[in-house]
């Protein structure tokens, strides 16, 4: 079978009379390592994950799975869509029933998936490694769990149906600087291992290093650079890039 593949094709859209994206092109296959969407606030990063997931529509072009609009899928190829590719943007995770273990949500979701015929990822434990998490959290309660751990709980849930492409918009956001460091190292591996391509829509250029061999920056609504992050920071012929270069000096100078 041919790997999933997440594609933009001249990709326009936004809101009522303001299409924040204008032209975007983008290529996304089970399998291939993570790749970053960076720039700054208000560029239409988010705006870009609603497109590709499908709850908005396009005003021009399209944003495909396996060749066709995930705007109009249904039924089966749909099911399929929602199994193979997650979603997780900063606040996806909320939580209903107080007494709901980690261990419970991983179980749901692995329930949801294999309706659509697919299998565990791996064990509790090593999903919880993967997000910087010790194993015995699998027992904690959801809702006792601090931000910053919802939030690595929440990718690991995304990550125990083995999806073939992980979006995350912002997933460490609530996360303190050291832990998301070695969650992102360890993120890396496992993806690699299960064949998961990610997708980081992140303005942590320090995430996007060390986890993205390749990164779009995105700016009035179009991809001005591609390429890894240290050449675009280095090299930045386009002004939002010159900006976003020079407020994080300390990132620059280490990655020239
Ligand atoms: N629901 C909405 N209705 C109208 N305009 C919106 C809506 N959501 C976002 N916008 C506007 O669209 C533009 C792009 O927003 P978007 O959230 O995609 O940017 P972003 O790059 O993700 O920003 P940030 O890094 O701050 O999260 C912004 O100007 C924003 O104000």
């Amino acid at each position: 079978m041919a790997r999933s593949s997440l594609q933009a094709h001249d990709l326009w859209g936004g809101y009522p009379g303001n299409d924040v994206l204008r032209g975007i092109g983008l290529t996304i296959t089970a399998g291939d390592p993570p790749v970053g969407i960076i720039g700054p606030s208000g560029a239409g990063k988010t705006t870009l994950a609603r497109l590709l997931r499908g709850s908005m529509k396009p005003s021009r072009g399209s944003a495909t799975y396996q060749g066709r609009p995930v705007a109009k899928l249904r039924g089966e190829s749909k099911r399929d869509f929602v199994a193979a590719v997650r979603f997780q943007s900063q606040d996806s995770m909320t939580v209903t029933d107080p007494r709901r273990t980690v261990a419970d949500g991983f179980k749901a979701a692995l329930k949801e998936a294999r309706k659509a015929g697919r299998t565990h990822a791996t064990s509790d434990a090593e999903l919880l490694d993967a997000v910087a998490l010790p194993g015995h959290f699998a027992s904690r309660a959801l809702a006792t769990l601090s931000g910053g751990e919802r939030q690595r709980v929440a990718l690991a849930t995304a990550l125990a149906t083995r999806p073939e492409i992980l979006v995350l918009d912002e997933p460490f956001t609530a996360v303190d600087p050291p832990s998301r460091r070695e969650a992102a190292r360890r993120l890396v591996g496992l993806l690699e291992r299960l064949g998961t391509a990610a997708v980081i829509i992140t303005h942590d250029l320090e995430l996007v290093e060390r986890m993205c061999p390749t990164a779009h920056f995105l700016a009035e609504g179009q991809i001005v650079a591609s390429g890894p992050l240290k050449e675009i920071l280095a090299q930045p012929e386009h002004e939002e890039v010159l900006e976003m270069a020079a407020a994080a000096p300390e990132a620059t100078r280490r990655f020239r």
